[in-house]
């Protein structure tokens, strides 16, 4: 269902290159566990559409950085869109396994994505000056807001998909930081938001 909403707003040659995606990360999950093997039938809304929506937060970027891409989402996706949407912005995706690394550079190499894949750990590389920044699924607020202030550039913007204990984690988070957010509602789970996040400064 989902691929057919997709595929009235884009080209065939990204719906093309998300088929790809889609078919690689389905014949590999079973070896290196990218998603959930449960969520596989519902992949293009639990995880294509849900990356959509993201790239469709901050599709006017210089570099985007996507931190703990796992099986690139919503970094690939983001990267897909990107070629067809906004081909003059890079992207960056950093994931430390090295096994999740070579699917990650597979896709893109049979996509025809021009990206870049770090198989480093976050805290080990040097600041990427990222104006947009996203993970999702990798860790608390709290301790994405850390990565951010060392990979976000000043003016950067922060996009992070949190699920039901979103309000929670925002608080734990404003004991640390301060920043400025807001939430919209997620397209694919009404119980889950996408925070918007500015401004970034320790307390
Ligand atoms: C739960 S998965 C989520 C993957 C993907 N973002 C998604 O939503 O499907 C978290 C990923 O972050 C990676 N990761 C965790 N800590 C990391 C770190 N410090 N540096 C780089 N990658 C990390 C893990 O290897 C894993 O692939």
């Amino acid at each position: 269902m989902s691929r057919e909403i997709i595929a009235q707003s884009v080209s065939r040659e990204t719906l093309e290159r998300l088929d790809i995606y889609a078919n690689l990360l389905t014949k590999w999950n079973p070896k290196i566990n990218l998603v959930a093997k449960s969520t596989i039938p519902n992949l293009w809304n639990r995880h294509i559409l849900d990356s959509v929506q993201v790239f469709k937060l901050a599709n006017n970027f210089s570099h985007w950085a996507d931190l703990g891409s796992g099986g690139g989402f919503p970094g690939l996706v983001a990267a897909i869109y990107s070629a067809e949407f906004h081909p003059e912005g890079r992207i960056t995706l950093v994931e430390s396994d090295q096994r999740k690394c070579a699917f990650l550079r597979n896709v893109a190499r049979e996509a025809g994505l021009d990206i870049q894949v770090l198989a480093e750990r976050i805290e080990e590389i040097p600041s990427l000056g990222a104006d947009v920044l996203t993970a999702r699924a990798l860790a608390s607020l709290t301790e994405l807001l850390d990565f951010a202030s060392r990979h976000l550039s000043a003016d950067g913007m922060a996009v992070f998909p949190k699920g039901a204990r979103w309000k929670a984690e925002v608080e734990e988070a404003e004991r640390h930081w301060h920043f400025n957010w807001t939430s919209l509602a997620s397209r694919t789970d009404e119980q889950a938001v996408i925070l918007k996040i500015k401004g970034i400064v320790r307390v």
